[in-house]
C-alpha cells in the first residue's frame, strides 16, 4: 500500500557538556508525552534548513545560522497514516537562550541517558548515531 511521504526536519542541539536537547510533546497532540528532537514539518517551497531554522525560533526562541547545521543521519519510518522521512541535523552553536515557547517541557540529556526517555518509534535508530558521535 502506498503512503504519503511526510518530510520533517529535526536537530540534536548539543551543549558544552555534550548534552542533547529533547522536548516532550504536550498533551492533546499526537504521540503526546513522548520525547523528541526539536523540529517540525517542512512547508511547501521551504528548504529543510530554512524550515529547521524557523522551527527553532518558534519552539525555542533561538537563532541558528545555516552553516551551524550539520547533517548527521535520518529516520525513515512507516507510521499508520504516512511515511516519515526525517533528516536529523546536529548543531552546537546558536544565538539566544533555549526556552520552551510552545508549552513543551525541555530537557538536556547525556547521550547515554537518551534511552531512558520514551521517544517516537522513528527516533530509535537515531539514538545509536548520536551515541556513536558523542558518547
Ligand atoms: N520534531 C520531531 N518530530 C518527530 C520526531 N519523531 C517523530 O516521529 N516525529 C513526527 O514528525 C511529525 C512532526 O511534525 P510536527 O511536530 O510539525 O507536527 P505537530 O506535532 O505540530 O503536528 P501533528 O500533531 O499533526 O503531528 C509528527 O508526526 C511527529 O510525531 C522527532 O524526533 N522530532
Amino acid at each position: 500500500m502506498s503512503q504519503s511521504l511526510l518530510l520533517v526536519v529535526a536537530v540534536a542541539l548539543v551543549d558544552q557538556d555534550m548534552r542533547v536537547l529533547i522536548a516532550q510533546r504536550p498533551p492533546g497532540k499526537t504521540l503526546a508525552g513522548l520525547w523528541e528532537f526539536p523540529g517540525g514539518k517542512v512547508e511547501p517551497g521551504e528548504s529543510p534548513e530554512a524550515a529547521l531554522i524557523r522551527e527553532l525560533t518558534e519552539e525555542l526562541g533561538i537563532t541558528v545560522a545555516e552553516p551551524c547545521l550539520a547533517p548527521l543521519t535520518f529516520a525513515s519510518h512507516a507510521y499508520e497514516h504516512f511515511h516519515l522521512l526525517m533528516p536529523l541535523y546536529i548543531c552546537r552553536r546558536w544565538q539566544g537562550f533555549v526556552s520552551p515557547r510552545e508549552g513543551q517541557t525541555l530537557k538536556w540529556v547525556a547521550p547515554r541517558a537518551l534511552r531512558d526517555y520514551p521517544m517516537p518509534p522513528a527516533d530509535e535508530p537515531l539514538i545509536s548515531a548520536l551515541l556513536d558521535l558523542l558518547a
